[in-house]
């Protein structure tokens, strides 16, 4: 039995064990599903054959997929998946008939510095302009004054042509190594049904979990509220505590815990939320971060059952949740897709991580990508900061792919 991060070595798919934690990634293919966790990583690959599902989500559809997995004989099947922002939108899931798991190395132990030429980019197209975008966000100012908004995330996006495919086994490490503590993932969306070819690839470093379910415990860390770093140490300590007591963003943070905290109360019967958040780092942001940890009531409800339900936070809509989402679809001129919805794993059991599929991109062919990225606005928010931040969001995968 694959059994979770107390244990090391790769664990392969019929519960055998080898020595040694090494990233999974050397016999990565074009197609394979990857997600790695601060502490975790799997690798499924299709290449031998998979179950997959192309409908919005539901328990029915997950509990359909599993139970063919049965059907099929699949050993301790894995799922991964990717839910829409829009969830009544299709989502893709996925059983692969093989799959394996590994800890994390420490550090970037081990991940390999491939010598092959990266890909330039020839082509950078924002969608929309960035002064575009920077009118969404007045817009959304009008709309806060006029008191039935207090919180909307808008988002824009980067088209990028490249001058040859990117190489997975090149852009997964140096992801990984910009984002150590967060959620790495590669994942071919499987749209037509079993044995269809995938309709491109959702690939990113996100920050953000949004749930992890071990056995009845669960774990949630949402994040809002954020600074660009700094290259000089004193510059980028000062900005890190000035976002610490931020009035706009404790106040743009706390419209997603408290959101967070009022739907798990329903699930939890115990819950422990800091009083307030911490700051966290990535390579280019600072952000405000509450890690929260529960335990089920109903210990059947699954990680991707608990993610639906918290699904869409303030962390990617705003407050309130339905006059937000109507706002973006008025607002925003990109389809979001799977950015800002949820990618992960599960296994049958119910056990899985589900992270928001954020700093990320849709790499729709073989030299095309979209990159996307958001920022959360409240009154008081600076149309230009908001650009910028945006930019800046999208410096990581930038950086990773060429
Ligand atoms: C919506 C995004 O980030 C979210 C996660 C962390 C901080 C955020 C912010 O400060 O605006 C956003 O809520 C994105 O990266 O596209």
């Amino acid at each position: 039995m694959e059994s979770g991060a107390e244990t090391s070595g790769k664990h392969h798919q019929d519960g055998t064990s080898s020595p040694g934690t090494p990233w999974l990634l050397d016999e990565f293919q074009t197609g394979d599903f990857f997600f790695a966790s601060p502490t975790r990583q799997y690798r499924g690959w299709a290449k031998n054959g998979l179950l997959s599902a192309y409908q919005p989500v539901s328990n029915d559809l997950v509990k359909s997929l599993f139970d063919q997995a049965a059907q099929r004989g699949v050993e301790n099947p894995l799922m991964f998946g990717l839910i829409p922002f829009d969830a009544s939108g299709n989502a893709s899931l996925a059983i692969p008939l093989h799959w394996e798991a590994a800890d994390i190395p420490g550090g970037d132990a081990g991940i390999k510095q491939t010598k092959g030429t990266r890909p330039t980019i020839v082509k950078r197209t924002p969608v929309p302009a960035p002064e575009q975008y920077g009118d969404m966000v007045r817009k959304a100012l009008v709309l806060f004054a006029q008191g039935e908004l207090k919180k909307v995330v808008l988002s824009r996006a980067m088209d990028v042509e490249l001058d040859s495919p990117p190489d997975y086994t090149q852009l997964l490490p140096d992801l990984l190594k910009r984002n150590s503590h967060g959620y790495t993932f590669a994942i071919p969306i499987w749209d037509q049904g079993t044995g269809a070819p995938p309709g491109g690839v959702m690939v990113g470093a996100s920050p953000e979990l949004l749930v992890r379910r071990v056995g009845d415990r669960i774990y949630v860390n949402p994040l809002a509220g954020s600074i660009g770093r700094n290259s000089d140490p004193e510059k980028d300590q000062s900005l890190k505590a000035g976002l610490a007591c931020s009035e706009k963003d404790l106040r743009e943070h706390s419209y997603v815990v408290a959101d967070i905290e009022r739907i798990l109360r329903d699930y939890c019967d115990e819950l422990d939320v800091p009083a307030g958040p911490s700051v966290i780092g990535t390579d280019t942001l600072w952000h405000l971060s509450t890690y929260i940890s529960g335990r089920l009531r109903d210990p059947s409800v699954t990680a991707l059952e608990l993610s639906c339900a918290l699904h869409p936070t303030p962390a990617i809509c705003g407050h309130p949740t339905s006059t937000a989402f109507k706002h973006i679809q008025e607002l925003e001129t990109v389809e979001r897709g799977y950015y800002a919805g949820l990618v992960g794993w599960q296994h049958a059991n119910g056990d899985g991580e589900w992270a928001l599929a954020l700093r990320c991109a849709l790499h729709s062919s073989s030299k095309q990508l979209r990159l996307y990225a958001g920022a959360g606005t409240v009154a008081g928010s600076d149309p230009e900061s908001e650009i910028k931040e945006t930019a800046t969001k999208m410096e990581t995968f930038m950086r990773a792919i060429s």
